[in-house]
């Protein structure tokens, strides 16, 4: 038996937008994720489920700092509903209405709305093929692939297919395929959109790491950047995901992203799942 957690180890489940997450407070010791214990978790049978797990760690220059996993292991540089549904967390225990956290994307602030909605700068889009990464030189605004997609950065990759009836496309079929597509080095989330109205977007999205989620905050600030690049909507957008609505603006100083987020439970591991997973 581990024997780090004897009487085991406290976990929350939040949601933003349907995007769900385990969140893991690590501030006052070491991180304690692995990628078994994030794969283990992450097995909506065996452990708890989620689409991420966030982990809060101490920070000298800021709130807290942040990292994520993915449901399959594999780590993730950014995670915008994450960042918001943690943002939310965090505001609470520090009494404030803002707040400013690191993640290896870098240095981002989050502030609650008058409303209750938590919005967060994801930072500015990555553009350059080499930021991505993609394997080669191409043209970011029209990847050399089937469906003419854009690809956006948002401290992870975005390939975004913009479709006439995002309804229609077969998500796990055509977001599996793109996500192991050679020409990205890292693999990549994959987002099919459609335009529903004047700024108004419909999108779906097949998750790296993950598979179909409800939604994405970095995909949905990437589709937003790629509509507005391919003159299909300013620069404030709404996307209607398929567990709820999530708001772009891309300002001067970044690309803010507006939405919903939820506590459902509080949680604690034992002591025999965490064996031998730290
Ligand atoms: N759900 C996320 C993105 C999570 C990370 C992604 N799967 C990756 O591997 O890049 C969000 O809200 O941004």
């Amino acid at each position: 038996m581990d024997s780090q957690f004897p009487t085991g180890l406290p976990f929350m489940k939040m949601h933003g937008a349907g995007n769900d997450f385990v969140i893991i407070d690590s501030r006052g010791r070491g991180a304690v994720t692995t990628p078994a214990l994030a794969r283990a978790l992450g097995d909506r049978n065996r452990g708890v489920g989620f689409d991420q797990l966030a982990e809060i760690r101490d920070s000298e220059t800021a709130d807290f700092a942040l990292d994520f996993w993915n449901s399959d292991g594999s780590r993730a540089g950014a995670c915008g509903n994450a960042t918001r549904c943690v943002s939310d967390y965090m505001m609470g225990q520090l009494g404030r209405e803002a707040v400013h956290l690191v993640t290896p994307r870098g240095d981002l602030r989050a502030v609650r709305l008058a409303d209750g909605r938590v919005s967060v700068n994801m930072g500015q889009p990555q553009r350059d093929w080499t930021e991505l990464p993609l394997s080669h030189a191409v043209d970011t605004d029209h990847l050399p692939l089937p469906g003419d997609p854009v690809a956006v950065g948002m401290g992870n990759p975005h390939c975004v297919f913009f479709v006439p009836d995002a309804e229609a496309v077969d998500v796990a079929q055509d977001g599996r395929r793109i996500e192991t597509d050679p020409l990205f080095p890292q693999r990549t989330n994959v987002e099919f959109a459609s335009l529903t109205g004047p700024d108004r977007l419909r999108m779906r999205v097949w998750e790296r790491g993950a598979g179909i989620t409800l939604a994405c905050g970095s995909g949905a600030c990437a589709t937003a950047v790629a509509a507005h690049l391919r003159g299909l909507t300013g620069r404030r957008v709404t996307l209607d995901l398929d567990g709820g609505v999530l708001e772009i603006d891309w300002r001067e100083d970044g690309v803010w992203m507006a939405g919903p987020v939820a506590r459902v439970f509080d949680g604690m591991l034992s002591p025999a799942f965490l064996d031998g997973l730290l």
